[in-house]
């Protein structure tokens, strides 16, 4: 998938214009931005579900599945309803996201009555488990506790390798850091990107995300130290 100088406004409001890139097929990729920048209104224009003022968008033959920020249902509906609403799904890859996430004992509760945290997942194993070659999962890690935000990053790691395209919106930079290959920067109207390894940097969290220069250092460091951490686990 890749798009070619996309606008975006809303009411003539400018949230971006001219933004260029392409979604690496089988990586993971991870938008960042301030509160505001765009990364929903981008999503969407890759979603089809809102319309360009100017630019294109092609994904020519690809399947893509969107997982807004905000996900709710408007009727009683347990979580076995929703992830057997389509019926083209792949079960054996479903039973292990449900045991993943942990919803076993949660898929005959009506999905309006779980806590936020449990909803997230039934959303996430929504999301995982639809036939689409590309995901877009606008701020997966909301509401999750650490466990299940452990359990999303094993998740990740087992489509990108089953050949699954992922653009994901964060804010954590050491969640980004760990599962992406590629980091987009909104900012100013504009996108930036490049490799993961080349895009984190002081500079960029200090110019774009607007951190300061001591918590920018502090978050590379935690970063850096989690490197040298998955190295050394690979060979204990
Ligand atoms: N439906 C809408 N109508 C009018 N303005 C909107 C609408 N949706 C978003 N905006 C505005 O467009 C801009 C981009 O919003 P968007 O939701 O894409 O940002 P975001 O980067 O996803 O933010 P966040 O990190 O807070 O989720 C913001 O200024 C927002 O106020």
């Amino acid at each position: 998938m890749h798009f070619e100088d996309l606008q975006a406004d809303y009411q003539s409001q400018i949230v971006f214009e001219k933004i260029s890139a392409r979604l690496s097929t089988g990586e993971i990729t991870t938008l960042l931005g301030l509160n505001g920048s765009g990364k929903s209104t981008l999503m969407l224009l890759l979603a089809g579900l809102k319309s360009a003022n100017e630019g294109t968008v092609e994904a020519i033959g690809e399947k893509i599945f969107y997982l807004p920020q905000k996900n709710q249902v408007f009727d009683y509906l347990t979580v076995e309803e929703l992830l057997t609403i389509n019926q083209t799904k792949d079960l054996t890859r479903l039973n292990r996201l449900i045991e993943l996430f942990g919803l076993k004992s949660l898929l005959q509760r009506d999905i309006s009555l779980l806590s936020g945290g449990q909803q997230q997942r039934a959303w996430l194993v929504y999301a995982l488990s639809q036939p689409a070659e590309i995901l877009l999962l606008d701020e997966p890690l909301t509401y999750l506790d650490l466990k299940y935000q452990q359990r999303f990053f094993e998740a990740l790691i087992w489509q990108q390798q089953a050949g699954r395209t992922i653009l994901l919106s964060l804010h954590d930079i050491i969640f980004a850091a760990r599962c992406s290959q590629n980091i987009w920067f909104l900012t100013n109207n504009k996108l930036v990107s490049g490799t993961a390894r080349k895009m984190l940097t002081g500079k960029n969290l200090v110019d774009y995300l607007e951190l300061s220069s001591n918590y920018a250092q502090m978050l590379l460091s935690a970063i850096r130290r989690e490197e040298v951490y998955e190295k050394r686990s690979t060979t204990d």
